[in-house]
């Protein structure tokens, strides 16, 4: 994994940010443990289509994958917030910059889930406007972008047989236990 957490961020400043596949769980969970953590919480994905006033996959529909790369890189890069629960898209590590921002302001966790448990979860992925090439399978995807995921996380939650209670606890305690080692 690439770069740690910044020792300076106090656990009142940080940010937690979620990263991971289409359909991990990062916006049920978020809000999950933003009300435990009595932090406010932030969808990347939604802050994007109000935004634009458009859904996402009518962005990628209409303009294509790059450009709403770039426009979800912009958004991330655009965010000003301290102490608040990140949900972001599941392509927001294809940008550098973007994850570049996010670890200088918060601690990144990789929300992992196995492919079969993903695929029972996510219905056709392109009406869901997931960033992939033509025909691209979700195992595909995976490999793909595992070893993003792997270097911008400052841990790895697997989730497999969690449900959401039990999941956001997970992250909860990953993030608690990030911020005793910092100390
Ligand atoms: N631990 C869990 N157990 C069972 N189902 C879950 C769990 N966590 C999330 N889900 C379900 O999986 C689906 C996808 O979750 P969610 O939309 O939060 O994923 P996401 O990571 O935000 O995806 P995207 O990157 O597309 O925004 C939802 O129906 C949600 O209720
Ligand atoms: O993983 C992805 O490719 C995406 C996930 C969603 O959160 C959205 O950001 C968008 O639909 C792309
Ligand atoms: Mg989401």
């Amino acid at each position: 994994m690439e770069k740690k957490t910044d020792k300076r961020l106090t656990k009142a400043d940080s940010n937690l940010v979620l990263i991971g596949m289409p359909g991990v769980g990062k916006s049920t969970l978020g809000v999950l443990i933003a009300k435990a953590l009595s932090a406010p919480f932030l969808d990347t994905d939604l802050h994007i289509q109000a935004e634009h006033g458009k859904r996402l996959h009518e962005i990628i529909t209409e303009a294509g994958l790059d450009h709403f790369k770039r426009v979800e890189e912009a958004a991330v890069c655009g965010l000003n917030v301290t102490g608040t629960v990140i949900a972001t898209g599941g392509s927001v590590v294809y940008s550098q910059r973007a994850m570049a921002h996010l670890k200088t302001r918060g601690i990144v966790l990789w929300l992992d889930l196995s492919c079969s448990l993903l695929e029972q979860r996510l219905g056709d992925l392109d009406a869901r406007g997931v960033v992939r090439a033509p025909g691209q399978t979700l195992q595909g995807l995976y490999d793909e972008r595992k070893p993003l995921y792997q270097r911008y996380a400052d841990a790895r939650i697997p989730l497999d047989g969690l449900n959401h209670e039990k999941a956001a606890e997970a992250v909860i305690a990953a993030w608690q236990s990030l911020f005793r080692t910092k100390d």
